[in-house]
Protein backbone atom coordinates (compact mmCIF):
# COMPACT_ATOMS: atom_id res chain seq x y z
CA UNK A 1 0.00 0.00 0.00
CA UNK A 2 1.17 3.20 -0.85
CA UNK A 3 -1.56 5.75 -0.16
CA UNK A 4 -4.58 5.90 1.40
CA UNK A 5 -7.22 8.67 1.45
CA UNK A 6 -9.76 8.95 4.14
CA UNK A 7 -13.33 11.28 4.59
CA UNK A 8 -13.68 13.20 7.75
CA UNK A 9 -17.24 15.19 8.16
CA UNK A 10 -18.62 18.32 9.21
CA UNK A 11 -19.22 18.47 12.60
CA UNK A 12 -21.30 21.00 15.03
CA UNK A 13 -19.50 22.17 18.07
CA UNK A 14 -21.34 23.00 21.29
CA UNK A 15 -24.81 21.90 20.58
CA UNK A 16 -25.59 24.56 22.45
CA UNK A 17 -25.14 24.22 26.30
CA UNK A 18 -22.09 21.95 25.94
CA UNK A 19 -19.87 24.80 25.05
CA UNK A 20 -15.99 23.75 24.29
CA UNK A 21 -17.66 20.16 25.43
CA UNK A 22 -20.31 18.58 23.33
CA UNK A 23 -20.32 18.13 19.15
CA UNK A 24 -22.06 15.87 16.70
CA UNK A 25 -20.98 14.92 13.30
CA UNK A 26 -23.12 15.46 10.12
CA UNK A 27 -23.14 12.92 6.63
CA UNK A 28 -21.79 13.73 3.28
CA UNK A 29 -20.29 17.26 3.79
CA UNK A 30 -16.86 16.72 4.82
CA UNK A 31 -13.17 17.48 4.14
CA UNK A 32 -10.88 14.06 1.54
CA UNK A 33 -7.17 13.81 2.36
CA UNK A 34 -4.46 11.70 0.52
CA UNK A 35 -1.84 10.73 2.27
CA UNK A 36 1.14 8.76 0.61
CA UNK A 37 4.59 7.25 1.66
CA UNK A 38 7.53 9.26 0.41
CA UNK A 39 10.96 8.75 -0.05
CA UNK A 40 12.21 11.89 1.24
CA UNK A 41 11.60 12.44 5.18
CA UNK A 42 9.45 14.66 6.94
CA UNK A 43 5.82 15.26 6.42
CA UNK A 44 4.38 17.60 3.29
CA UNK A 45 1.13 19.14 2.16
CA UNK A 46 2.02 18.85 -1.89
CA UNK A 47 -1.44 19.86 -2.90
CA UNK A 48 -4.71 21.59 -1.71
CA UNK A 49 -8.09 21.64 -3.90
CA UNK A 50 -11.13 23.43 -3.18
CA UNK A 51 -9.68 26.33 -1.04
CA UNK A 52 -9.63 28.87 -3.81
CA UNK A 53 -5.70 29.22 -2.96
CA UNK A 54 -6.27 30.35 0.76
CA UNK A 55 -4.83 27.47 2.84
CA UNK A 56 -0.93 27.57 4.00
CA UNK A 57 1.40 24.75 2.88
CA UNK A 58 3.70 25.27 5.51
CA UNK A 59 4.02 21.88 7.29
CA UNK A 60 3.52 24.14 10.68
CA UNK A 61 0.36 26.04 9.69
CA UNK A 62 -1.88 23.28 7.58
CA UNK A 63 -3.60 21.35 10.17
CA UNK A 64 -3.41 18.24 7.90
CA UNK A 65 0.14 18.56 8.45
CA UNK A 66 0.51 19.61 11.91
CA UNK A 67 -1.73 17.08 13.01
CA UNK A 68 0.26 14.36 11.36
CA UNK A 69 3.75 15.29 12.43
CA UNK A 70 2.75 15.11 15.97
CA UNK A 71 1.67 12.31 15.26
CA UNK A 72 4.86 10.50 13.09
CA UNK A 73 6.99 11.84 16.64
CA UNK A 74 4.74 9.78 18.50
CA UNK A 75 4.87 6.47 16.90
CA UNK A 76 8.31 7.20 15.74
CA UNK A 77 8.11 7.25 12.40
CA UNK A 78 10.94 8.87 10.38
CA UNK A 79 10.16 8.15 6.67
CA UNK A 80 8.14 10.60 4.66
CA UNK A 81 4.43 11.39 4.11
CA UNK A 82 2.74 13.87 1.38
CA UNK A 83 -0.87 15.07 2.02
CA UNK A 84 -3.17 15.92 -0.60
CA UNK A 85 -6.22 17.68 0.50
CA UNK A 86 -9.59 17.93 -1.10
CA UNK A 87 -11.44 20.63 0.74
CA UNK A 88 -15.30 20.42 0.87
CA UNK A 89 -16.15 22.24 3.50
CA UNK A 90 -15.68 26.13 3.66
CA UNK A 91 -13.32 28.26 6.19
CA UNK A 92 -14.56 29.59 8.49
CA UNK A 93 -18.10 28.73 8.39
CA UNK A 94 -18.64 26.95 12.12
CA UNK A 95 -18.84 23.39 10.54
CA UNK A 96 -15.33 22.21 12.13
CA UNK A 97 -13.30 22.70 8.70
CA UNK A 98 -10.07 22.76 10.31
CA UNK A 99 -10.94 19.79 12.02
CA UNK A 100 -12.13 17.48 9.45
CA UNK A 101 -8.74 17.93 7.33
CA UNK A 102 -6.66 17.21 10.07
CA UNK A 103 -8.64 14.27 10.60
CA UNK A 104 -9.08 12.57 7.57
CA UNK A 105 -5.43 12.98 7.36
CA UNK A 106 -4.61 11.06 10.87
CA UNK A 107 -7.33 8.58 9.60
CA UNK A 108 -5.55 7.99 6.11
CA UNK A 109 -1.70 8.27 7.72
CA UNK A 110 -2.93 5.57 10.69
CA UNK A 111 -4.45 2.98 8.23
CA UNK A 112 -1.09 3.40 5.70
CA UNK A 113 1.08 2.35 8.48
CA UNK A 114 -0.61 -0.75 9.28
CA UNK A 115 -2.95 1.29 12.65
CA UNK A 116 -0.24 1.52 14.76
CA UNK A 117 -2.78 3.40 17.04
CA UNK A 118 -6.50 2.67 17.71
CA UNK A 119 -9.26 5.91 16.41
CA UNK A 120 -9.53 7.33 19.30
CA UNK A 121 -5.82 7.55 20.36
CA UNK A 122 -5.40 9.94 17.35
CA UNK A 123 -7.56 12.73 18.96
CA UNK A 124 -4.41 14.63 20.75
CA UNK A 125 -3.00 15.42 17.52
CA UNK A 126 -5.89 16.57 16.05
CA UNK A 127 -6.52 18.70 19.08
CA UNK A 128 -2.90 20.29 18.20
CA UNK A 129 -3.71 21.73 14.65
CA UNK A 130 -7.15 22.92 16.29
CA UNK A 131 -4.55 24.68 18.98
CA UNK A 132 -2.52 26.28 15.50
CA UNK A 133 -5.77 27.19 13.88
CA UNK A 134 -7.54 28.83 16.26
CA UNK A 135 -5.20 29.34 18.93
CA UNK A 136 -7.14 26.85 21.91
CA UNK A 137 -7.07 23.18 21.94
CA UNK A 138 -11.08 22.62 21.58
CA UNK A 139 -11.51 18.82 20.99
CA UNK A 140 -15.42 19.37 20.41
CA UNK A 141 -14.82 19.18 16.85
CA UNK A 142 -12.37 16.96 16.09
CA UNK A 143 -13.77 14.17 18.68
CA UNK A 144 -16.98 13.84 16.81
CA UNK A 145 -15.02 14.26 13.06
CA UNK A 146 -12.96 11.23 14.57
CA UNK A 147 -15.54 9.03 15.99
CA UNK A 148 -18.72 9.95 14.64
CA UNK A 149 -21.90 10.70 16.63
CA UNK A 150 -22.54 13.15 19.39
CA UNK A 151 -19.31 12.83 21.35
CA UNK A 152 -18.54 14.33 25.18
CA UNK A 153 -15.35 15.73 26.59
CA UNK A 154 -15.99 14.48 30.03
CA UNK A 155 -12.22 15.92 30.86
CA UNK A 156 -9.35 17.75 29.00
CA UNK A 157 -6.81 17.09 31.75
CA UNK A 158 -6.69 14.26 31.33
CA UNK A 159 -8.63 13.71 28.22
CA UNK A 160 -11.92 11.84 28.73
CA UNK A 161 -13.95 11.84 26.03
CA UNK A 162 -17.39 9.37 25.14
CA UNK A 163 -19.71 8.79 22.65
CA UNK A 164 -23.61 9.62 23.39
CA UNK A 165 -26.60 7.99 21.86
CA UNK A 166 -27.99 8.80 18.89
CA UNK A 167 -32.06 8.98 19.38
CA UNK A 168 -33.79 7.55 16.26
CA UNK A 169 -35.26 9.83 13.62
CA UNK A 170 -32.72 12.78 14.98
CA UNK A 171 -32.13 15.09 11.92
CA UNK A 172 -30.27 18.79 11.63
CA UNK A 173 -30.64 21.77 9.18
CA UNK A 174 -27.34 23.33 8.88
CA UNK A 175 -27.79 27.46 7.62
CA UNK A 176 -24.55 28.52 6.41
CA UNK A 177 -24.41 32.59 5.49
CA UNK A 178 -21.60 33.26 2.88
CA UNK A 179 -19.50 35.27 4.75
CA UNK A 180 -16.54 33.81 7.57
CA UNK A 181 -16.11 33.85 11.15
CA UNK A 182 -12.70 33.01 12.27
CA UNK A 183 -12.66 30.68 15.61
CA UNK A 184 -10.17 32.80 17.50
CA UNK A 185 -12.52 36.19 17.08
CA UNK A 186 -15.70 34.50 17.71
CA UNK A 187 -14.10 33.42 20.93
CA UNK A 188 -12.48 37.00 21.86
CA UNK A 189 -15.98 38.29 21.88
CA UNK A 190 -16.88 35.87 25.26
CA UNK A 191 -17.18 36.72 28.82
CA UNK A 192 -14.30 35.17 30.88
CA UNK A 193 -16.79 35.42 34.08
CA UNK A 194 -19.40 33.25 34.41
CA UNK A 195 -22.30 34.01 36.90
CA UNK A 196 -23.53 31.36 39.50
CA UNK A 197 -26.99 31.80 38.02
CA UNK A 198 -25.59 30.78 34.28
CA UNK A 199 -23.51 28.21 35.77
CA UNK A 200 -26.47 26.33 37.39
CA UNK A 201 -28.83 26.87 34.40
CA UNK A 202 -26.00 25.86 31.46
CA UNK A 203 -25.35 22.73 33.72
CA UNK A 204 -28.87 21.89 34.10
CA UNK A 205 -29.24 21.78 30.34
CA UNK A 206 -25.87 20.01 29.43
CA UNK A 207 -27.09 17.20 32.01
CA UNK A 208 -30.87 17.47 30.28
CA UNK A 209 -29.03 17.22 26.89
CA UNK A 210 -26.92 13.83 27.47
CA UNK A 211 -30.03 12.48 29.68
CA UNK A 212 -32.83 13.36 26.73
CA UNK A 213 -30.30 11.85 23.57
CA UNK A 214 -30.22 8.46 26.04
CA UNK A 215 -33.79 8.51 26.79
CA UNK A 216 -35.21 9.52 23.35
CA UNK A 217 -37.15 11.98 24.97
CA UNK A 218 -37.27 14.84 22.33
CA UNK A 219 -39.10 16.94 24.86
CA UNK A 220 -35.99 16.87 26.82
CA UNK A 221 -33.65 17.33 24.11
CA UNK A 222 -35.65 20.31 23.03
CA UNK A 223 -36.08 21.94 26.72
CA UNK A 224 -31.79 21.50 27.35
CA UNK A 225 -30.99 23.16 24.00
CA UNK A 226 -30.67 26.20 25.43
CA UNK A 227 -26.91 28.33 26.05
CA UNK A 228 -26.68 31.41 28.24
CA UNK A 229 -22.61 31.23 28.24
CA UNK A 230 -21.84 32.07 24.36
CA UNK A 231 -24.30 32.63 22.32
CA UNK A 232 -25.95 35.67 24.29
CA UNK A 233 -22.10 37.52 23.14
CA UNK A 234 -22.22 35.50 19.69
CA UNK A 235 -25.35 35.54 17.97
CA UNK A 236 -24.95 39.50 17.57
CA UNK A 237 -22.43 38.43 15.25
CA UNK A 238 -24.75 36.56 13.12
CA UNK A 239 -27.28 38.07 10.96
CA UNK A 240 -30.41 36.35 10.60
CA UNK A 241 -29.95 33.88 13.50
CA UNK A 242 -33.30 35.51 15.88
CA UNK A 243 -35.05 35.57 12.82
CA UNK A 244 -34.25 31.82 11.99
CA UNK A 245 -35.36 30.92 15.65
CA UNK A 246 -38.53 32.82 15.25
CA UNK A 247 -39.05 31.31 11.84
CA UNK A 248 -38.95 27.82 12.87
CA UNK A 249 -40.36 28.41 16.40
CA UNK A 250 -44.18 26.49 15.40
CA UNK A 251 -42.61 24.16 12.83
CA UNK A 252 -42.00 21.39 15.32
CA UNK A 253 -38.09 21.39 15.75
CA UNK A 254 -36.40 21.08 18.67
CA UNK A 255 -34.06 24.20 19.18
CA UNK A 256 -31.78 26.57 16.96
CA UNK A 257 -27.93 27.43 17.91
CA UNK A 258 -24.96 28.52 16.86
CA UNK A 259 -22.78 25.93 14.96
CA UNK A 260 -19.36 26.15 16.38
CA UNK A 261 -18.67 29.63 16.74
CA UNK A 262 -20.76 30.28 13.71
CA UNK A 263 -21.77 31.91 11.53
CA UNK A 264 -23.26 28.91 10.90
CA UNK A 265 -26.35 27.87 12.41
CA UNK A 266 -27.89 24.47 13.16
CA UNK A 267 -31.54 23.84 13.66
CA UNK A 268 -32.52 19.95 15.56
CA UNK A 269 -35.59 18.24 14.42
CA UNK A 270 -36.63 15.12 15.64
CA UNK A 271 -37.46 13.80 11.82
CA UNK A 272 -36.99 14.46 8.19
CA UNK A 273 -39.70 16.09 7.47
CA UNK A 274 -39.24 18.69 10.24
CA UNK A 275 -35.76 19.49 9.40
CA UNK A 276 -36.76 20.14 5.79
CA UNK A 277 -39.56 22.28 6.84
CA UNK A 278 -36.57 24.45 8.62
CA UNK A 279 -35.04 24.76 5.78
CA UNK A 280 -37.87 26.44 3.45
CA UNK A 281 -38.46 28.29 6.81
CA UNK A 282 -34.83 30.07 6.88
CA UNK A 283 -35.12 29.91 2.84
CA UNK A 284 -37.63 32.88 3.37
CA UNK A 285 -35.30 34.33 6.59
CA UNK A 286 -32.23 35.03 4.18
CA UNK A 287 -34.49 35.81 0.95
CA UNK A 288 -35.93 38.68 2.90
CA UNK A 289 -32.80 40.03 4.50
CA UNK A 290 -30.83 39.73 1.41
CA UNK A 291 -28.09 37.31 1.88
CA UNK A 292 -27.21 34.59 0.20
CA UNK A 293 -26.73 31.17 2.22
CA UNK A 294 -26.37 27.57 1.92
CA UNK A 295 -28.91 24.95 3.68
CA UNK A 296 -28.18 21.45 4.18
CA UNK A 297 -30.10 19.12 5.96
CA UNK A 298 -28.22 15.80 7.35
CA UNK A 299 -28.49 13.04 9.90
CA UNK A 300 -26.00 12.23 11.94
CA UNK A 301 -23.41 10.65 11.08
CA UNK A 302 -22.65 7.63 13.49
CA UNK A 303 -19.47 6.16 11.64
CA UNK A 304 -16.75 9.35 11.94
CA UNK A 305 -13.68 9.36 9.63
CA UNK A 306 -13.14 6.60 7.34
CA UNK A 307 -10.77 5.27 4.22
CA UNK A 308 -12.41 5.53 0.77
CA UNK A 309 -9.37 4.35 -0.88
CA UNK A 310 -6.38 2.57 -0.62
CA UNK A 311 -3.84 1.82 -3.30
N1 LIG B 1 -6.63 22.37 6.44
C1 LIG B 1 -7.18 23.46 6.93
N2 LIG B 1 -8.51 23.70 6.79
C2 LIG B 1 -9.05 24.85 7.28
N3 LIG B 1 -8.35 25.83 7.91
C3 LIG B 1 -7.03 25.63 8.06
C4 LIG B 1 -6.42 24.44 7.58
N4 LIG B 1 -5.12 24.51 7.88
C5 LIG B 1 -4.91 25.67 8.49
N5 LIG B 1 -6.05 26.36 8.60
C6 LIG B 1 -6.16 27.69 9.19
O1 LIG B 1 -7.07 27.66 10.28
C7 LIG B 1 -7.69 28.91 10.38
C8 LIG B 1 -9.20 28.67 10.37
O2 LIG B 1 -9.55 28.16 11.58
P1 LIG B 1 -11.00 28.44 12.11
O3 LIG B 1 -11.22 27.51 13.27
O4 LIG B 1 -11.24 29.87 12.29
O5 LIG B 1 -11.84 28.04 10.85
P2 LIG B 1 -12.58 26.76 10.49
O6 LIG B 1 -12.00 25.52 11.03
O7 LIG B 1 -12.77 26.86 9.01
O8 LIG B 1 -13.88 27.15 11.25
P3 LIG B 1 -14.98 26.31 11.90
O9 LIG B 1 -14.37 25.31 12.85
O10 LIG B 1 -15.70 27.39 12.64
O11 LIG B 1 -15.68 25.71 10.77
C9 LIG B 1 -7.31 29.72 9.19
O12 LIG B 1 -6.31 30.62 9.58
C10 LIG B 1 -6.72 28.72 8.23
O13 LIG B 1 -5.71 29.25 7.41
N1 LIG C 1 -16.16 25.14 20.95
C1 LIG C 1 -15.56 25.93 19.91
C2 LIG C 1 -15.99 25.40 18.57
C3 LIG C 1 -15.40 26.12 17.40
O1 LIG C 1 -15.91 25.57 16.17
C4 LIG C 1 -16.02 27.37 20.07
O2 LIG C 1 -17.22 27.56 20.27
O3 LIG C 1 -15.20 28.29 20.00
Amino acid sequence: MKNVTAFAPATVANVSCGFDILGFAVEEMGDKVTVSLSDTPGVRVVRIEGDGGRLPYETDKNTCSVALKAFAEHIGFEGGLEIELFKGLPLGSGMGSSAASSVAALEAANVLLGNPLEKKDLLPFAMKAEGVACGAEHADNVAPSLLGGFVLIRSYHPLDVTKLHVPKGLYCTLVHPHFELNTADSRSVLRQQVSLKDAIIQSGNIAGLVAGLFQEDMGLISRSLQDVIAEPSRSVLIPGFDEVKNAVKDIGALGVGISGSGPTTFILSPAQDVAYAAKEACLKVFEKIGLDVDIYVSAVNTKGTYVINKS
